[in-house]
């Protein structure tokens, strides 16, 4: 079932285009990657699906019901789409579980520890709750950022660059974490990201944007064999080069 359908964004800057006519549909459950090298419109597109940015054309959907991009105000984005940016944002003078609960000041003080201690355990933080930021890895604090977007169960989740920061060991557990949290609460999950691999261990689609334009969007089989966008496939190429130079270099391995 879609819940988030975007159609036709663009958006110019400076009179030039930097998100040019994307349409897209996310699923419940489903997570979506959009990869592209810097300065593709990724982050452009994140920000106008969470209602930063405002865009010059286009319609965005929620469950088949139109949200009104016609706003003129400076406080941001929908309370169905929750955004984590790419520097987290966490309260540093706060604990984990504090930041967490920061999200749920709305609800009776019973629901948000039941709900904080929920979060806690699905992302992995129980041991680290009563740290402060600086003392936790980057993963954990990644995993808090989520925990904080997802608390009031939002239907769609946007990430910019998760993976970004993180040492291998950490990607791999958020990795885990992230498709197991969008399995159990069924969220619609859209993650840009300049890395294919980080792309190709996750997402259940994957789209390639260059210059402003989504070029292909379909599932990672299709995209790792794809001939019907040059720049797809040399998009592709440059990834899977890495294992090739690897493999040469160590051919005994
Ligand atoms: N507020 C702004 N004012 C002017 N130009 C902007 C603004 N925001 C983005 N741009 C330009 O739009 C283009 C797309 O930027 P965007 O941040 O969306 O790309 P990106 O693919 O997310 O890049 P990166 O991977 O480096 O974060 C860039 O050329 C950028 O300089």
């Amino acid at each position: 079932m879609s819940i988030l359908t975007i159609s036709n964004f663009t958006r110019q800057y400076e009179n030039r285009t930097v998100v040019d006519d994307i349409s897209l549909v996310v699923g419940k459950g489903e997570i979506v990657a959009i990869v592209g090298e810097s300065g593709s419109g990724k982050t452009t597109l994140l920000n106008m699906i969470s209602g930063n940015v405002k865009p010059e054309t286009g319609h965005l959907f929620l469950e088949n019901q139109e949200l009104d991009l016609q706003f003129d105000r400076l406080i941001k984005e929908f309370p169905e789409i929750k955004l984590v940016p790419q520097d987290y944002r966490l309260k540093p003078e706060h604990k984990i579980w504090e930041n967490i609960d920061l999200a749920l000041t709305r609800y009776t003080h019973e629901y948000r520890r039941e709900r904080v201690m929920e979060l806690l355990e699905l992302c992995g933080l129980t041991q680290v709750k009563d740290k402060k930021p600086r003392e936790v890895s980057g993963g954990e604090k990644q995993r808090t950022a989520i925990a904080r977007a997802i608390a009031e169960e939002p239907q769609v989740l946007l990430l910019d660059e998760p993976f970004s920061n993180l040492d291998s060991i950490n990607k791999q557990k958020l990795r885990e974490k992230l498709v197991e949290v969008i399995r159990q609460e069924e969220i619609a999950c859209l993650f840009v990201t300049h890395d294919l691999m980080d792309a190709f261990l996750v997402a259940d689609r994957i789209g390639v944007m260059y210059k402003g334009k989504l070029l292909q969007l379909d599932k990672p089989e299709v995209i790792l064999k794809s001939k019907q966008e040059e720049y797809v496939s040399k998009f592709v190429s440059s990834a899977l080069n890495v294992f090739r130079e690897f493999f040469e270099r160590y051919p005994n391995l």
